[in-house]
C-alpha cells in the first residue's frame, strides 16, 4: 500500500490530527512597534473590490494589504543584513516546508517572567529527556503567548521601557544557529525574538545568527499545546513572493492520535 495512501487512511481514521498552528489574520492582528526612528509594518487591511452588486454582480473579493511580517508568518534569510545574500521568501525549497517538529515547554516560565530567555542548557536538559533536536527539523519554543494573541496589548506587552515577551538569549540563538541541527526556530510571540531584544548584542540575535546561517523563523505561532513534545510534521506555507523577506503563511502539523 502505498505511503501517502496511508497517510489518507489514516487522516480519515483520525489516527493522525491536522493541528492549525496559524492565528487568524485581520485587521486587529497584533504587529510589531519598532520604536523610532525606525518604519513599521501596517495592519493587515481587507478592502472589497465587489460583494455581489455593480461593481461584480455575482462575485465577492477584495484587496489585501498586509506586510510580510503581520500574523503567523515565516522569515527567511534575506530579512536580515546577515543574511541578505541568502533566500528569499520565493526561493524557499518546497521539501523544506515539511519537516519534523519538537516542542520546548517553557509556558510556565513565562508566565512567571514575560521577559524569560532560553538558555542552551534549557535545550541540553530537554534533549537529554527527549533525544537530540531534529535534523532540517524546527524547534518549536511554546511560551504560552498565544492565550493572549487577540489582546494587542497584552501580546505585545511594553511599557515605557520596551516590549516584554519571552525569547532567545543571545548564546542561546548562537548555538542554535551554528551548532544545533535545527532549520528554524517557531515562536508563539510577535517575532522570533525576545521583546527585550532591540537592547541585546547583537540585537535581534535570533534575526541577526539563525538568518545569518540560512536558517528561517515562525511566529505567532498557536495551539503548540495541543502538539507532543516530539513526533510532529510541521507543513509552513509562505506565499512564493519573489523578493520577499517572508510572508504571511499558514502553519499545519500533522499528530499522531
Ligand atoms: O521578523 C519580524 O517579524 C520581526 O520580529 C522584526 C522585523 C523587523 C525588524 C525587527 C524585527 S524583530
Ligand atoms: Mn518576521
Amino acid at each position: 500500500m502505498p505511503v501517502l495512501q496511508d497517510l489518507l487512511d489514516a487522516l480519515r481514521a483520525r489516527t493522525i490530527e491536522v493541528v492549525d498552528l496559524t492565528a487568524p489574520l485581520h485587521s486587529g492582528t497584533p504587529i510589531l512597534q519598532l520604536p523610532p526612528p525606525f518604519a513599521n509594518a501596517s495592519p493587515f487591511e481587507l478592502t472589497e473590490i465587489s460583494r455581489y452588486d455593480e461593481r461584480g454582480p455575482a462575485w465577492y473579493w477584495n484587496d489585501i494589504h498586509t506586510s510580510e511580517h503581520t500574523g503567523t508568518h515565516f522569515d527567511v534569510p534575506v530579512h536580515w543584513v546577515t543574511g541578505k545574500d541568502g533566500e528569499d521568501v520565493a526561493q524557499v525549497p518546497a521539501a523544506r516546508l515539511l519537516a519534523p517538529a519538537v516542542v520546548l515547554d517553557f509556558a510556565a516560565e513565562s508566565a512567571k517572567d514575560p521577559d524569560f530567555l532560553l538558555e542552551v542548557d534549557h535545550v541540553r536538559a530537554w534533549e537529554s529527556e527527549h533525544g537530540p533536536l531534529p535534523d532540517g527539523g524546527w524547534l518549536l519554543y511554546r511560551t504560552g503567548w498565544d492565550a493572549r494573541s487577540e489582546d494587542a496589548a497584552a501580546f505585545l506587552n511594553a511599557d515605557d521601557t520596551g516590549p516584554h515577551t519571552p525569547g532567545i538569549s543571545v548564546e542561546c540563538a548562537k548555538w542554535l544557529a551554528e551548532e544545533a541541527p535545527v532549520m528554524g526556530l517557531g515562536v508563539e510571540t510577535v517575532g522570533t525574538d525576545a521583546g527585550g531584544a532591540h537592547s541585546f548584542d547583537p540585537p535581534f540575535p535570533c534575526h541577526s545568527f539563525l538568518l545569518g546561517a540560512g536558517k528561517y523563523g515562525l511566529t505567532q505561532l498557536q495551539n503548540l499545546a495541543r502538539l507532543p513534545a516530539t513526533g510532529a510534521v510541521v507543513i509552513a506555507g509562505p506565499l512564493p513572493i519573489v523578493g520577499g523577506s517572508g510572508s504571511p503563511a499558514r502553519v499545519l502539523a500533522l499528530v499522531e492520535s
